[in-house]
C-alpha cells in the first residue's frame, strides 16, 4: 500500500468518475472506455488495495454526454464546441465534489478534451497543484492553431489561458479559468507535435520529455527530472492518455503513434507518482474498445486497469 498520503483524507477513498464521452474527436467508441474498465473489475481492484470507493455509476454524466439536438455549428475550426464545453463544465463540478471531500479522483474517459473538466475541478480544490501529462501529443493547440478542430487536441491551451481561449474571444468556454501555470506543467512521452504546438511549448518554456529523452536518460531519470521541475511539495494531477504507450502495448486508441512507451515505462511513471504520496487526481483517457480485434481491446483495457492500480499504490511494497 501507498505511504501515508499527504493531501487525502482517511479512510482513503477513490472517487471514480466514468465519463463516456467522444465529442472531442471524430471516432466513435471511445465513449465505451469507462464501462469496459468498470466491467473488467476495476472497482474490486481498487477496493483490494484498501481504498473505499465512491462511484455514482458509469452513467452519472450520461444526460450531458450526448448532444440534446440543439445545433452546435463549428466555431472557427473547433468541432462540437458547445457540447464539449457543457460536458467538461459538468465534469469539473463532479471532480471538484470528490476532491473537496479529500478523495483521490479517478476519471475514466472518454477522449482527452475531458481534461478541461478534470484539471479545472482538481485545481479548484488544489490551486497549487502540478499537472503531469503523459501523451504522444501535447494537446496544447488553441482555437487559432488547431489543424484538426478536434478539441481533444486543445485542452491544455484553455487551462493555460493562451491567446484565442479568453472569455472575450470564445465566450462558449467562458467558464474555464486559466488555472494552470506553464512552469507547473510537464509532459512525458511526446512524439507527435503540430507546428503551432511546438511554437507554444518553446515560447512558454514548457518542460517536455519526449521519447527522445526517455531513450536518452531512461524513464527513472526522466520522472525524477519531471518531479523536480514541477516542485516536490505540490499535489499532483496525472493525466494519462493511453496513446503515450506504444501501439503494440495499447493498440485500441484513436490516434496511435509508433515509438511509444513500453509496458514497464508506462507503469513505472504511475508507480513513481504513487510513491510521492501526492497524487490527488488521475485521468485514464482515450481507450477506444471499438478499435482493433478483441485481443487488442482486452490488452488495452487491461493496461488501463493496471495503470490505475499502480497509480494507487499496488506495486509499492
Ligand atoms: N488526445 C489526443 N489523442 N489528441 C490528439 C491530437 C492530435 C492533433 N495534435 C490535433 O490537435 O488534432
Ligand atoms: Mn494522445
Ligand atoms: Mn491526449
Amino acid at each position: 500500500m501507498a505511504a501515508p498520503h499527504q493531501f487525502l483524507k482517511s479512510p482513503l477513498t477513490a472517487g471514480i468518475v466514468g465519463c463516456p464521452f467522444s465529442g472531442g474527436q471524430p471516432k466513435a467508441g471511445v465513449d465505451a472506455g469507462p464501462l469496459e474498465l468498470i466491467e473488467s473489475g476495476l472497482l474490486d481492484d481498487i477496493k483490494a488495495l484498501g481504498y473505499e470507493v465512491d462511484f455514482q455509476g458509469a452513467d452519472t454524466l450520461a444526460h450531458a454526454l450526448v448532444s440534446d439536438g440543439t445545433a452546435d455549428p463549428d466555431i472557427g475550426k473547433l468541432k462540437k464546441p458547445r457540447l464539449v464545453s457543457k460536458v467538461t463544465k459538468e465534469l469539473a463540478e463532479r471532480v471538484y465534489a470528490h476532491s473537496s471531500k479529500g478523495q483521490l479522483t479517478v476519471t475514466l474517459g472518454g477522449d482527452h478534451s475531458l481534461a478541461m473538466g478534470t484539471v479545472s475541478g482538481t485545481f479548484k480544490q488544489y490551486p497549487e497543484a502540478a499537472l503531469i501529462w503523459i501523451d504522444a501529443h501535447a494537446d496544447i493547440n488553441t482555437p487559432l492553431t488547431t489543424p484538426s478542430g478536434n478539441l481533444h487536441g486543445c485542452p491544455v491551451s484553455f487551462l493555460l489561458g493562451l491567446p484565442g481561449t479568453s472569455k472575450e474571444e470564445i465566450p462558449e468556454f467562458g467558464w474555464i479559468e486559466p488555472v494552470l501555470k506553464p512552469e507547473r506543467l510537464v509532459y512525458i512521452g511526446l512524439r507527435d507535435i503540430d507546428a503551432g504546438e511546438r511554437k507554444i511549448l518553446k515560447e512558454h518554456n514548457i518542460k517536455c520529455f519526449s521519447m527522445f529523452h526517455v531513450d536518452k536518460y531512461g524513464i527513472g531519470a526522466v520522472v525524477e527530472m519531471a518531479l523536480d521541475h514541477v516542485g516536490r511539495q505540490r499535489p499532483i494531477h496525472l493525466s494519462f492518455d493511453v496513446d503515450a504507450l506504444d501501439p503494440e502495448v495499447a493498440p485500441s486508441t484513436g490516434t496511435a503513434v509508433r515509438g511509444g512507451l513500453t509496458f514497464r515505462e508506462g507503469h513505472y511513471i504511475t508507480e513513481a507518482i504513487a510513491e510521492t504520496g501526492r497524487l490527488v487526481s488521475l485521468d485514464i483517457m482515450e481507450i477506444n474498445p471499438s478499435l482493433g480485434h478483441e485481443l487488442s481491446v482486452q490488452q488495452t483495457v487491461s493496461i488501463g486497469r493496471s495503470l490505475v492500480r499502480c497509480a494507487l499504490g499496488e506495486t509499492l511494497l
